[in-house]
């Protein structure tokens, strides 16, 4: 891993956020296909890019069922665990509507309405992601959103994951259909035979997921566009080496476009850690697509002193921050932009991917600048209630006609007019 002084210029920018042309013309391609084709094309494209040849879309009971013979039952109650942590975090974003009342009668207030529907993108090109599901359908599930519907690529036989079953079948959620990629998302925005559309779509999934998404948005509402993961780890000399590097190799064995960050203030413990990631990255099943992460976006940062390594850390915004430090509760409070805060020594990354309870679905790239994890007022939308009484009207039109030829709309203002002559 390289290790350089703060101020030494090293790119970490990654091109993840506008794909290649190539890239670009074939989800123009995709979506079309599907918006013109329908069904046909979900399964030509199915067979084309997933080796799946179907005849129907739609995962069947039997096929929930089925599943769970595949699935130890120690795991399947680590599942719903999980399920009960982000449920309760989850119920604690909840909004109500509400109103507040004037003097003067005026009755003012903000009504929260559920999505009809949502449709959730579960990953499943490289690998099965059944905490995804979660961290999409639990916050959709506390919003009262009432049709959920899941799309997640199937394998050459034609099956989505056991694992990936049984959590959408212990969630209660009951549309699935076998299908990924640019189409998936084609699909739900414009609807075909079998899938009819949805109002929005999130969840993560790769470059051609989340350029599709930024096609159909307008159409439909997505969530964000949730790239290749990230972890920044803050750290002094107090900080265990070997912690932080399994850390930073957990983020990176997500994507040869992940990237894994130390910022620290201990040349020693730099140099701890650079040894301590080589040494790891050996016995890692996913040391390709690690090692090409640590290679080309991995770097540690050592400055001169605390406030220089906190500013790197705003300066980055990650998706994912730990603050490895002798008082980590004192730190947090500097920080301004971040996805996700893990604190102490025994908050490791993998904690919020799977158990805590917090969302895993956050702003990466630096969005996290200006946005926040996915959570329940993704999945809701309001509407402001304004009712004004008589007295109201007297006492304020004037002053609302006013404003209204201020900006030369008299028929605004005479509608406003018209009320107060009638007293
Ligand atoms: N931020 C998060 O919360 C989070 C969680 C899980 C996964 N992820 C990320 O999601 C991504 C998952 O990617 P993935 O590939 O494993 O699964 P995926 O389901 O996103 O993509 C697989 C689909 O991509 C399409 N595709 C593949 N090659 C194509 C091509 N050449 N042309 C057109 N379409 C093509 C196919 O339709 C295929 O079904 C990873 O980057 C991972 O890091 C993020
Ligand atoms: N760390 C990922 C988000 O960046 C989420 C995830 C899912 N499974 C494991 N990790
Ligand atoms: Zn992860």
């Amino acid at each position: 891993m390289k290790i350089v002084k703060v101020g030494a210029e090293v790119s970490i920018k990654r091109d993840i956020d506008t794909g290649t042309e190539q890239q670009r013309e074939a989800v123009e391609a995709i979506i079309a296909q599907v918006k013109e084709q329908g069904d046909q094309a979900l399964f030509e494209l199915t067979k084309k890019f997933d080796g799946a040849e179907l005849t129907s879309l739609r995962v069947t009971e039997e096929e929930l069922e089925g599943a769970y013979a595949k699935i130890d039952e120690e795991l399947i109650s680590a599942l719903r665990e999980a399920m009960v942590n982000i449920k309760d975090f989850h119920e604690r974003q909840k909004r109500q509507s509400w109103m507040t009342t004037k003097e003067d009668g005026t009755i003012l207030g903000q009504k929260v309405t559920p999505l009809n529907s949502v449709g959730v993108y579960v990953p499943g090109g490289k690998a099965a992601y059944p905490s995804s599901i979660m961290m999409n359908v639990i916050p959709a599930q506390v919003a009262g959103v009432e049709r959920i519907v899941m799309v997640s690529p199937a394998g050459a036989d034609g099956m989505l994951p056991a694992s990936v079953l049984v959590t959408a079948k212990e969630l209660g959620v009951k549309e699935i259909y076998k299908v990924g990629g640019a189409q998936a998302v084609a699909a739900l925005a414009f609807g075909t035979d079998s899938i009819q559309s949805v109002d929005k779509i999130t969840g993560p999934g790769n470059i051609y997921v989340a350029l599709a998404k930024r096609a159909v948005f307008g159409t439909v509402d997505i969530d964000m566009i949730a790239g290749p993961s990230e972890i920044v780890v803050l750290a002094d000399k107090t900080a265990n080496s070997r912690y932080i590097a399994a850390d930073l190799l957990s983020q990176a064995e997500h994507d040869e476009q992940a990237s894994a960050v130390l910022v620290t203030t201990s040349q020693e413990l730099a140099e701890q850690v650079a040894k301590e990631v080589q040494e790891q990255l050996t016995t890692l099943p996913k040391r390709e697509i690690a090692g090409s992460s640590i290679r080309d976006y991995g770097v540690i940062y050592v400055a001169r002193d605390f406030v220089e390594a906190v500013d790197v850390v705003n300066q980055l915004a990650p998706e994912h921050l730990e603050i490895l430090t002798e008082e980590p509760m004192n730190v947090i409070g500097r920080i301004r932009h971040a996805g996700a805060i893990f604190v102490g020594p025994y908050s490791s990354e993998p904690v919020g991917d799977y158990f805590a309870g917090p969302n895993h679905v956050l702003p990466t790239n630096g969005t996290a600048r200006f946005s926040s994890p996915l959570n329940v007022d993704d999945f809701t939308k309001k509407s402001s209630i304004i009712s004004y009484s008589k007295q109201a009207m007297e006492e304020n039109g004037r002053k609302i006609s006013a404003l209204a030829r201020l900006e030369g709309l008299e028929a605004h203002a005479r509608a406003i007019d018209i009320r107060l002559e009638e007293k």
